[in-house]
């Protein structure tokens, strides 16, 4: 039986009392690739979030590969082997690529010995990197930058990586090109990842199975093949 990478039972959760999550579970293997969608403001970013420590479930719990971590921040999630690329990139603007990877290796605790083996191994998923890499965050375009967001996430070796809308931005084939290298590492890392998309056509292609949030709720779960255009029509 494949190991079950993030477990979480009964989460809601919500902003200053207004629930958002309402009793959501859901269940991430080692090495599968699962969509979430839904329409804007159903609640994915925050279970993102919740997922990853930034924001405190007002019920249930979460299991990463079996464990309960004893604190449930973005730090214990990140040595546990969880990295989040919110939406929205989020790269310094001033600082160049090699900066910024240079700070989250820092961050990580990856001794100086070790950071060439970490930055070789994202260069070879995403190669394009190479071609901006001493140029500052802020002049890359918006794929660039996506590029880098995850990029940085990667050099921390996460054996879940959350991926918050990467699309957004991005033409369609920017994306494709952006998300086939990094789906790929399930096979060759057994990394599993929870991507949230509105880019359905490309996340679904990559995907094992698909999650439909609505107002909160997950109201389907099944394999991308069963949302055809009319039940997706349905499901929005
Ligand atoms: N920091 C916050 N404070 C208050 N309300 C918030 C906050 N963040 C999100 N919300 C609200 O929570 C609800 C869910 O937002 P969330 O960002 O999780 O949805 P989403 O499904 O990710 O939407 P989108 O696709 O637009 O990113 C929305 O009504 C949103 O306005």
């Amino acid at each position: 039986m494949t190991p079950i990478a993030i477990e979480a039972l009964g989460l809601s959760a919500g902003y200053g009392g207004r629930e958002v999550l309402q009793d959501v579970s859901l269940t991430l293997r080692a090495g599968e690739i699962l969509c979430m969608i839904g329409h804007n403001g159903a609640g994915k970013s925050t279970l993102l979030r919740v997922l990853f420590g930034l924001h405190r479930p007002s019920a249930g719990n979460v299991r990463i590969f079996g464990d309960t971590l004893p604190g449930f921040t973005p730090a214990a999630l990140g040595a546990a082997g969880v990295a989040l690329v919110p939406e929205g990139r989020g790269v310094f603007p001033d600082l160049t690529v090699e900066e910024i990877f240079g700070l989250a290796l820092w961050s990580a605790g990856v001794p100086k010995s070790g950071q060439r083996e970490r930055i070789d191994e994202v260069l070879e998923v995403l190669p394009r990197i190479k071609e901006f890499r001493t140029r500052r965050a802020g002049t890359l375009s918006g794929g660039q930058q996506q590029m880098v967001s995850i990029g940085r996430a990667l050099l921390t070796r996460p054996k879940v990586l959350l991926l918050d809308e990467p699309s957004i931005g991005l033409a369609p084939k920017l994306f494709q090109d952006l998300i086939r290298p990094i789906a790929a590492l399930r096979e060759s890392r057994g990394m599993s990842i929870l991507l949230v998309e509105q880019n359905v056509r490309e996340a679904f292609a990559v995907s094992d199975r698909v999650l439909v949030m609505r107002s909160g709720k997950f109201i389907f779960e099944g394999a991308p093949a069963e949302l055809d255009h009319a039940r997706l029509m349905e499901l929005f």
